[in-house]
């Protein structure tokens, strides 16, 4: 780790008219770190999610980003191109709907190809030895490269979608519930394979999800919100065995009792 964050979030606030979307958010996520954000329906974690990604515009704050050459950069300060760059390169986003990370109609080696061509690749050659390498890292089969994810199971899909980010070695990682939706059983696979991936990668990642298990599993730390606000938050062991707040006491019994 160095001394400086990688993200650096001051008072993110959102608001959609009069509704609050997620309100005074501040934190700063370091290198390697993964954090996890949680909350029932409707507290604010996607909102928030996409106000640090730049999918959407806060309506005050700030969020700085640390590039590769060490200067930290404000994210609403860049121009659409630079941040384009960015999404393609140095970070991944993980929709819980793969469909929407993914392009349906085009082979599993191209979408992951695809993201190597925007760093630079050019080398068919190459491009498909690395695509291949990297569905045999996410556990499908090579033989599969030349498939569509149309005729893929949803749990093949969202591992497709997993290569398609990390193929360029980002260095975040946002992820919108990634394991929802899926099957109990092929949620743990995924966990599991996650869980490697961002260990052997080192790679640093902000997790919305509302299942507490997943933030275990996966999380340095976490963040709990309720209506838009964090209402607390801390190392993830700390604040699933040891919730301060009345409301993530609630949260951590009514799991423990399913
Ligand atoms: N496009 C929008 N227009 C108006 N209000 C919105 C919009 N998107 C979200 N909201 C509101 O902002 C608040 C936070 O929603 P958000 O989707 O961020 O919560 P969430 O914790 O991600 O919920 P879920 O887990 O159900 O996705 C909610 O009150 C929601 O109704």
């Amino acid at each position: 780790m160095t001394d400086t964050p990688l993200l650096k979030v001051r008072d993110i606030s959102k608001f959609y008219g009069a509704r609050i979307g997620c309100q005074n958010v501040s934190f700063d996520l370091w290198p390697g770190e993964v954090l996890a954000i949680v909350g029932e329906s409707g507290s604010g974690k996607t909102t928030l999610l996409n106000c640090l990604a730049t999918r959407l515009m806060p309506t005050s704050g700030a969020v700085e980003y640390r590039m590769r050459d060490g200067q930290m950069r404000d994210l609403s300060r860049m121009s659409e191109a630079e941040r384009r760059f960015l999404m393609r390169t140095d970070w991944g986003f993980v929709h819980q709907n793969p469909a929407d990370g993914l392009r349906m109609a085009v082979s599993a080696g191209a979408n992951v190809g695809e993201r190597l061509m925007a760093v630079g690749e050019r080398h068919y050659g190459n491009i498909r030895e690395t695509a291949g390498s990297w569905l045999g890292r996410v556990e499908i089969s090579v033989d599969r490269i030349d498939d569509q994810p149309r005729d893929f199971s949803g749990g093949m899909r969202q591992r497709l979608q997993i290569a398609r980010n990390l193929v360029t070695s980002p260095r975040l990682i946002f992820m919108d519930e990634p394991t929802g939706g899926l099957d109990v059983s092929v949620q743990a696979r995924l966990l599991d394979l996650l869980r490697g991936l961002v260990q052997d990668l080192g790679l640093s990642a902000i997790i919305v999800t509302h299942d507490l298990a997943v933030a275990r599993l996966l999380s340095h730390r976490m963040m709990v919100m309720k209506d838009g606000l964090v209402i607390e938050q801390g190392l993830t062991d700390r604040v699933l065995d040891d919730p301060r707040e009345a409301y993530t006491q609630l949260l951590v019994s009514s799991i423990l009792q399913v």
